[in-house]
């Protein structure tokens, strides 16, 4: 369990990190690399595609995501992970989840020894149950990890509107002592620009739980809106789901006032209002009824809260915590409920105690009810 904070804001001793590699040229990936550029930092971008090298390079555009966006020039990409990664004094993995592992892997044989790396990738990892940052920890052995996450469309960011994150690091003892020169201050002050706002917190597991979950409850939020249910619906399920969140954070050794901040009620505010969420958009074609084939016309989008729901679900019942309209929604995407009966049933629940803390163990008050 994490202790009280004490930690503090960067002052104007922090030393940010001048130079940084940005691991993942998606969406996301440009939108960091630009606010870390926009912030004064050498910015080198790693990308897969040689293509989005040379656009990157040449045009300072990134024409398969956010094209229409001009970017920073002093941004250089180059398709050699080593050559991104070898000078530089810290790290962003910013690719899919699924991707996390094998992307630590390689990084794990060029990164210089104590870089930190920041794991901007929202997920839980299938079987281990392990998040992203305890995901690259096992590849990346002593490097101090941790991540940067809150309300932050990608496209919104790299055009400048003010936007804001936290960025989580846990604290050694040392932190304690100097909070202004610990990694998560630097981190913060490595990437704070006039229209990019960060905050810093020493509670990665919150920060991160909170990340991963609101993605599967935006899904909720798309499904339950796209299948004719309305506004107190909506607000419902943004608050329990909320409270879910805080009992998986709590359950793994997080803080639940975590889950309030940007990283849990801010994206959840966010990603559960807007179908700029690839989430929110998902949940909301499936509940209009479109096959999920046919969802985004076919095309191959990230879609988190979809790739995570299961590993959500299993590690949930690992640490002994009900989330049901996390399990409703897994439910539904693995075909095990039909949508609009599954929404209805989370209703008629039995009554629960609000915070959870206390059990009241009542029965199911409508089928109690009689006819
Ligand atoms: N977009 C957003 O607004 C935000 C996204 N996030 C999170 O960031 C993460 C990435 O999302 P996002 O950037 O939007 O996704 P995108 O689909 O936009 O981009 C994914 C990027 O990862 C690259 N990639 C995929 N697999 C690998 C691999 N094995 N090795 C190297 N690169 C790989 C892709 O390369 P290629 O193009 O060659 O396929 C692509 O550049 C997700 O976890 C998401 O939840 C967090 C906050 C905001
Ligand atoms: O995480 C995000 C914003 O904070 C992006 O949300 P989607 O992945 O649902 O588009």
């Amino acid at each position: 369990m994490n202790m009280s904070p004490n930690i503090a804001p960067p002052e104007p001793t922090t030393h940010p990190y001048h130079r940084i590699a940005v691991i993942g040229a998606g969406s996301w990936g440009t939108a960091l690399a630009s606010v870390a550029a926009t912030a004064g930092r050498q910015v080198a971008m790693f990308a897969r595609d040689n293509e989005t090298v040379s656009e990157i390079n040449e045009r300072h555009r990134n024409m398969r995501y956010l094209g229409d966006i001009g970017l920073p020039p002093s941004i250089r990409a180059t398709q050699d992970m080593e050559d991104a990664v070898g000078a530089c004094d810290a790290v962003i993995i910013v690719v899919p989840s699924r991707a996390v592992r094998s992307v630590a892997a390689r990084l794990a044989l060029f990164i210089p020894e104590g870089i930190p790396v920041a794991v901007c990738t929202k997920g839980i990892e299938p079987v281990t149950g392990l998040l992203m940052t305890q995901v690259a920890e096992e590849e990346l052995d002593e490097t101090p990890l941790g991540t940067i996450s809150g309300p932050t469309f990608a496209r919104e960011t790299a055009l400048g509107h003010p936007t804001a994150a936290c960025v989580a690091f846990p604290f050694t003892y040392a932190d304690r002592l100097t909070p202004h020169q610990s990694v998560a201050a630097r981190f913060a002050h490595s990437m704070s620009t006039a229209s990019f706002q960060t905050y810093i917190s020493d509670d990665l597991v919150g920060v991160e739980i909170g990340g991963a979950v609101k993605n599967v409850i935006a899904i909720a939020c798309g499904m339950m809106t796209g299948a004719g249910f309305a506004e107190n619906t909506r607000a419902a399920l943004i608050t329990r789901g909320m409270d879910e969140m805080k009992a998986l954070a709590e359950a793994l050794g997080g803080r639940r006032e975590t889950v309030t901040g940007l990283s849990g009620a801010g994206d959840l505010t966010l990603t559960c209002s807007s179908t700029t969420s690839r989430n929110m958009s998902l949940g909301m074609q499936l509940g209009q009824g479109t096959p999920r084939k046919k969802c985004f016309e076919g095309r191959p989008i990230v879609v988190e809260g979809e790739a995570n729901a299961t590993s959500i679900m299993d590690l949930a019942r690992r640490v002994g915590v009900s989330m049901p309209i996390c399990e409703t929604v897994n439910a539904v995407l693995g075909g095990r409920a039909e949508l609009q009966e599954a929404f209805k049933n989370l209703w008629t629940r039995p009554i629960e105690a609000e915070p959870r803390a206390m059990d009241l163990s009542l029965p199911n008050p409508v089928a109690a009810t009689p006819v």
